[in-house]
């Protein structure tokens, strides 16, 4: 299981591939992850918003986490798994941090609870319950999709739990993490991917970032530059990303991810499951651009 000392360096959520019919794309999922499986990332998210955890069953969280396990044993190679299990109902949250943790999960991402707008001692009272599963949380902070925000002293009283090794900050911006590294010293990972360099200065200590799916090996370089110290390199290399990062959330995560990955044959079909929509022609035309320049 995941530690506050783990959670360092990148961390990839991943695509849920589906079919033209909106199944799920096993062979694609298998494929994919074998790719991603041959970078030296610190970890595998499985279920988050990346992997369009609104429309997938619980029962397909666990089809994927076991595919994921099958892929590691083939391969010899072992990452953590977080599983996304936060939902907007406290009581299902829990159950679903259980059932993640039996599956062999190495830590859960709980989202504060959206939609309901609960007052910060409901969001507190929320993580307090999912801490107490055994199998290490992930606070997952992200106002523009949960519709709440989280004040600093609820952030810093939820990281004082046992149970809960960190946060995900998707805030955007600066702001929430420097005062949480001021009232915290569980580590902060930046989750809003186009602030990676400036979180970093702020005390991030690492990223969870859909854009990490491409390019992962600049990410890493990146990364690795930043706590060599070497900020200028990590800098350029980062501002040398950024097009390609603004270009992938323009429309909502993650169908420009999915476009990309489908473009590079990595996953069969761009597919997404409604509401959620392919991009637009005019986005696939940026992208393009971007990346001949990105590669
Ligand atoms: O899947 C995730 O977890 C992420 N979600 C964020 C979002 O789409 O809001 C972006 C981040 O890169 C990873």
């Amino acid at each position: 299981m995941l530690k506050e000392a783990d959670l360092r360096g990148i961390f990839v959520p991943v695509a849920t591939p589906f079919s033209a019919d909106e199944s799920l794309d096993e062979a694609s999922f298998d494929r994919y992850l074998r790719h991603l499986l041959a970078h030296d990332i610190q970890g595998l998210v499985i279920n988050g918003t990346t992997g369009e955890s609104p429309t997938v069953s619980w029962d397909e969280v666990e089809r994927l986490v076991a595919l994921a396990k099958a892929v590691m044993a083939a391969m010899h190679r072992q990452v953590p798994i977080i599983v996304g299990t936060g939902t907007n109902d406290t009581r299902t949250t829990v159950r679903r941090t259980e059932l993640a943790g039996r599956l062999g999960a190495d830590a859960a991402l709980v989202v504060v609870p959206y939609y309901s707008k609960p007052p910060q001692s409901g969001i507190a009272e929320h993580f307090r319950r999912a801490s107490e599963t055994g199998l290490p949380v992930i606070a997952y902070e992200v106002p523009s999709r949960t519709g709440v925000r989280l004040q600093p002293d609820t952030a810093a009283a939820i990281l004082e739990l046992n149970g809960i090794i960190g946060m995900k900050d998707s805030s955007g911006g600066i702001e929430l993490i420097s005062a949480v590294t001021t009232l915290s010293g569980k580590p902060v990972l930046c989750g809003e991917d186009a602030d990676f360099y400036a979180m970093l200065r702020q005390g991030a200590s690492g990223g969870m970032l859909a854009s990490a799916n491409l390019r992962t090996d600049a990410f890493i370089g990146m990364y690795r530059q930043f706590r060599a110290g070497d900020t200028g390199q990590a800098r350029r290399t980062f501002d040398a990303l950024l097009p390609l990062i603004r270009l992938m959330f323009e429309e909502s995560n993650p169908a420009p991810l999915k476009w990309l990955l489908a473009g590079q044959g990595l996953i069969a079909s761009d597919t997404l499951r409604s509401p959620l929509q392919p991009i637009t022609v005019g986005l696939q035309a940026k992208l393009e651009e971007a990346l001949r320049e990105a590669y």
